[in-house]
């Protein structure tokens, strides 16, 4: 059999708030703020996936959180938002060797003024 080029597995976490140390500026530079994460993984598919296939088939989706919390260095600066992004995505490409592209989503809440959603999205694939 030979596998549909459009076939596609993500695993996904949004809007995940944790707050991490980072910011340029010197008031920012004390305190953790808070960030709100997301990320998209695609990970190499299987065939098929039948009602008794087990995780390990798969990748748990709860490592993408980990990877944006526990896996995040405590004490460490970040000063852009981009150094946590690729962090995140080194962690995850470390973790497994199926895990193709990462794209992770950051918006930096403390800045806005209103409801705007002001930061960056960053993809890797390997
Ligand atoms: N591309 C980026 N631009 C900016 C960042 C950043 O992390 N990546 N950070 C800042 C400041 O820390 C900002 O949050 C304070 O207004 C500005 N631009």
């Amino acid at each position: 059999m030979t596998l549909n080029p459009t076939d596609q597995l993500i695993l996904e976490v949004a809007d995940f708030e944790v707050p991490v140390l980072t910011g340029i500026y010197s008031e920012e530079t004390k305190l953790p703020q808070p960030l709100r994460i997301t990320i998209r993984a695609e990970l190499v598919m299987q065939d098929h996936y039948d009602p008794d296939t087990p995780l390990s088939a798969s990748k748990n989706y709860m490592d993408l959180k980990h990877a944006a919390s526990t896996a995040l260095p405590e004490g460490v600066h970040f000063t852009l938002i981009e150094g946590v992004a690729d962090h995140i995505i080194d962690t995850l490409f470390l973790q497994d060797k199926r895990v193709k592209a990462v794209e992770v989503k950051i918006v930096k809440l403390a800045i806005a003024e209103a409801d705007e959603a002001i930061g960056i999205t960053m993809t890797r694939r390997r």
